[in-house]
């Protein structure tokens, strides 16, 4: 589970492709700059969670290597919806914060939702606001979700056809699953979705029908090789911690009847970030452009 693949399968590296998405960035960030446009991203981290506070610090890290400006409000586990809510308001009214984003999870005492709905939605660099994600319901256009535009940017990266394609997503969250399966439903990716999850009966029997299988349930070792018909695309989005770090959900033995196959970490993972980065750029310069 998780770790860099042995089998047969063609590796879908997200590191490259990540470097790729970031001399891009890093070419656009300079033409802003030059222009007087200047891009900020702020993030807002609540307690301690390992695997945040890694994510954290690595989306500041790339916001250096690209040229942007970045903002972290961390505060303690303790913290109420109130005193949440003020950072929220704080990073809405600062200019020098053109898009953030606020970790997820929050520790349990805070209401998810209520915090996301709380973002101004023209800064919402995650595209998880609730008006953002209604637009992407009605087609409109806003910001999208990092890990599915990553998940479907990696595809494509790989020439793997979409258009006609059987996608099973096992996993319904609101940063995969849900919003995965809007995206490739679009005309423009044409796919035909299965939204799987924990409650789905017979998995084995829906993933063996799929293409492409995108794996983001948090469950270490649920795709197996016998569930993978011969030659399909597996992406591995699981993000379960273990002992030893990040622990995807597929099982190692995928990689020997796939034909592709995400290694996690260095799949997906770089991805999310990359296109974090790409959401805000994108937004200062369709406000260039107006
Ligand atoms: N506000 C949000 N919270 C969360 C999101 C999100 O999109 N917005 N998604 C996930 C976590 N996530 C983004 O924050 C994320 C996941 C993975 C990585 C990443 O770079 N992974 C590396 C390994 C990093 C490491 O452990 O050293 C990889 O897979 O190679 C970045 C961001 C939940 N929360």
């Amino acid at each position: 589970m998780g770790g860099v693949p042995t089998g047969s399968a063609t590796l879908l590296d997200g590191k490259t492709t990540r470097d790729e998405i970031f001399t891009d960035l890093t070419a656009r960030v300079a033409a802003l700059r030059a222009r007087g446009i200047a891009v900020g991203l702020g993030t807002v981290l609540v307690g301690a969670d390992p695997g945040s506070a890694t994510y954290v610090r690595l989306k500041h890290s790339d916001c250096a290597k690209v040229g942007i400006a970045s903002i972290r409000r961390d505060l303690p586990a303790e913290t109420t919806q109130v005193e949440l809510h003020a950072v929220i308001d704080e990073l809405n009214a600062d200019p020098a914060c053109t898009g953030y984003l606020v970790q997820l999870p929050l520790p349990k005492q805070l209401d998810e939702s209520a915090a996301l709905e709380r973002i101004d939605p023209v800064k919402d660099a995650d595209g998880l606001h609730p008006r953002n994600l209604g637009r992407l319901v009605i087609g409109e256009d806003a910001p999208l979700p990092c890990t599915p535009r990553g998940v479907i940017h990696l595809l494509r990266r790989y020439h793997i056809p979409l258009d006609g394609a059987h996608v099973v997503i096992v996993g319904r969250g609101i940063t995969v699953g849900r919003p995965l399966g809007l995206m490739l439903t679009r005309r423009s990716e044409n796919a035909t979705v299965t939204l799987c999850h924990t409650g789905t009966r017979d998995l084995a029997d829906e993933v063996r029908r799929a293409d492409i299988v995108v794996a983001a349930a948090g469950a270490p070792g649920l795709i197996t090789a016998d569930m993978i018909k011969p030659g399909a695309a597996v992406v591995d989005v699981g993000a379960a911690r273990g002992p030893d770090g990040r622990v995807g959900d597929v099982a190692a033995d995928v990689a020997d009847v796939a034909g592709y196959l995400s290694p996690n970490p260095g799949g997906v993972g770089p991805l999310t970030r990359a296109f974090l980065l790409t959401n805000v750029v994108e937004w200062a310069e369709k406000q260039a452009a107006r």
